[in-house]
C-alpha cells in the first residue's frame, strides 16, 4: 500500500514556492497579499485559518486575518469584501466557509472580485472550470489532483467515483478529473446502492463528512482512495474512510491528517501567487 502523503508533498511545493515568491517580491516591492475573512467562533474554522496565516507567513506571503462577529449584518460583509477589492496591496479575498447562519455565503462570494477569488468559488470561476479555461481552481480538488500526480497516479481513462456533490470539493473536483480524462460518477445521499458504484471505482474519492464511511467492502482490490473528510472525534482527527480497514486493499490511500487537508493549504498560496503575478503584470 502506497501512503499518498499530503504533508511531504505540500512541504515540497511550499519550498519551491518560498523561493519563487522571495524573488518576485525582489522584483515587484512589495509581497503577494491575501486577506482571510473569518466570522464567527466555528471551532474547525479557527484552526484552519491558523494554518494558513502559519503557511502563509512561512511562504512570504503577507496575510491578513479579518475577524468579525457572528453576528455581523449581512451589509456590513459585503462592505469588508468591497473594501479589499479595491485595495491594491490585496490580491486574494478568501471568505472561510460556513458562514454563521443568517448570512447568505452565494451573495458574499459573487461580490468577491473574481481575479482575487483564490478559492476559485466565484460563479465566473466555476464557469471558467465547466469550460476549461484559464483561472483560479478551487483548492481542495486542485490539491488532490496535485498529489495524485506526484505520485504519478493519472486519473485518464480511469473510473472515478466521488462520494459528494458540494459546490466546495465533488463537483469541482468531478470537473477537474474529467478534464484529466477520468470517468466520472458523481455519488450523493440520494444514490441508490452505493457500494455497487464505488465498487467500480479505480480512484474513489470521499468528501461527505461522516466517520469511517467507505468501508472495505465498498471498495474493490487496488483502488486509490482519496480521504476528504476531516472529522473530530474522541479518538482524534478522522476521516471519511476507514483507513484501517482498507489498508490492506487498496493500492494507495490518502491519510487524515496528513493527506488532502495540507495540499488544500499548499494549493491556496500557488492560487495566491498567481493572482498576484496576474495583478503585478497588469
Ligand atoms: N473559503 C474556504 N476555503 C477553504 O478552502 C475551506 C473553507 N472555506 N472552509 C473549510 C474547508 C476545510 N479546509 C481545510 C484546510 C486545511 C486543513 C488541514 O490543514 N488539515 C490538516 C489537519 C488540521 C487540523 O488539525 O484540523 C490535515 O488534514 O492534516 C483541513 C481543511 C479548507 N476549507
Amino acid at each position: 500500500m502506497l501512503l499518498l502523503n499530503g504533508k511531504e508533498t505540500a512541504a515540497t511545493i511550499r519550498a519551491r514556492l518560498k523561493t519563487e515568491i522571495a524573488g518576485l517580491v525582489e522584483a515587484h516591492g512589495r509581497p503577494p497579499g491575501l486577506a482571510v475573512i473569518l466570522v464567527g467562533e466555528d471551532a474547525p474554522s479557527q484552526v484552519y485559518v491558523r494554518n494558513k496565516e502559519r503557511a502563509c507567513a512561512d511562504a512570504g506571503i503577507a496575510s491578513q486575518t479579518f475577524r468579525l462577529p457572528a453576528d455581523t449584518p449581512q451589509a456590513e460583509l459585503e462592505g469588508h469584501i468591497q473594501d479589499l477589492n479595491a485595495r491594491e496591496d490585496i490580491d486574494g479575498i478568501l471568505l472561510q466557509l460556513p458562514l454563521p447562519t443568517g448570512l447568505d455565503s452565494q451573495r458574499c462570494l459573487d461580490l468577491i472580485d473574481p481575479a482575487k477569488d483564490v478559492d476559485g468559488f466565484h460563479p465566473v470561476n466555476m464557469g471558467r472550470l465547466l469550460l476549461n479555461l484559464p483561472g483560479p481552481k478551487p483548492c481542495t480538488p486542485a490539491g488532490i489532483l496535485t498529489l495524485l500526480d506526484h505520485y504519478g497516479i493519472d486519473p485518464a481513462g480511469k473510473h472515478c467515483v466521488i462520494v459528494g456533490r458540494s459546490n466546495i470539493v465533488g463537483k469541482p473536483l468531478a470537473q477537474l478529473l474529467l478534464a484529466r480524462h477520468g470517468t466520472v460518477t458523481v455519488c450523493h445521499s440520494r444514490t441508490r446502492d452505493l457500494p455497487a458504484i464505488t465498487r467500480q471505482g479505480d480512484i474513489v474519492c470521499v468528501a461527505i463528512g461522516r466517520t469511517g464511511f467507505l468501508t472495505p467492502e465498498m471498495v474493490k482490490e487496488g483502488a486509490v482512495v482519496v480521504d476528504v473528510g476531516i472529522n473530530r472525534t474522541d479518538d482524534g482527527l478522522k476521516g471519511d474512510a476507514d483507513f484501517d480497514g482498507l489498508q490492506d486493499k487498496v493500492a494507495a490511500i490518502t491519510p487524515v491528517p496528513g493527506g488532502v487537508g495540507p495540499m488544500t493549504i499548499a494549493q491556496l498560496l500557488l492560487n495566491t501567487l498567481e493572482s498576484y503575478t496576474a495583478r503585478v503584470q497588469r
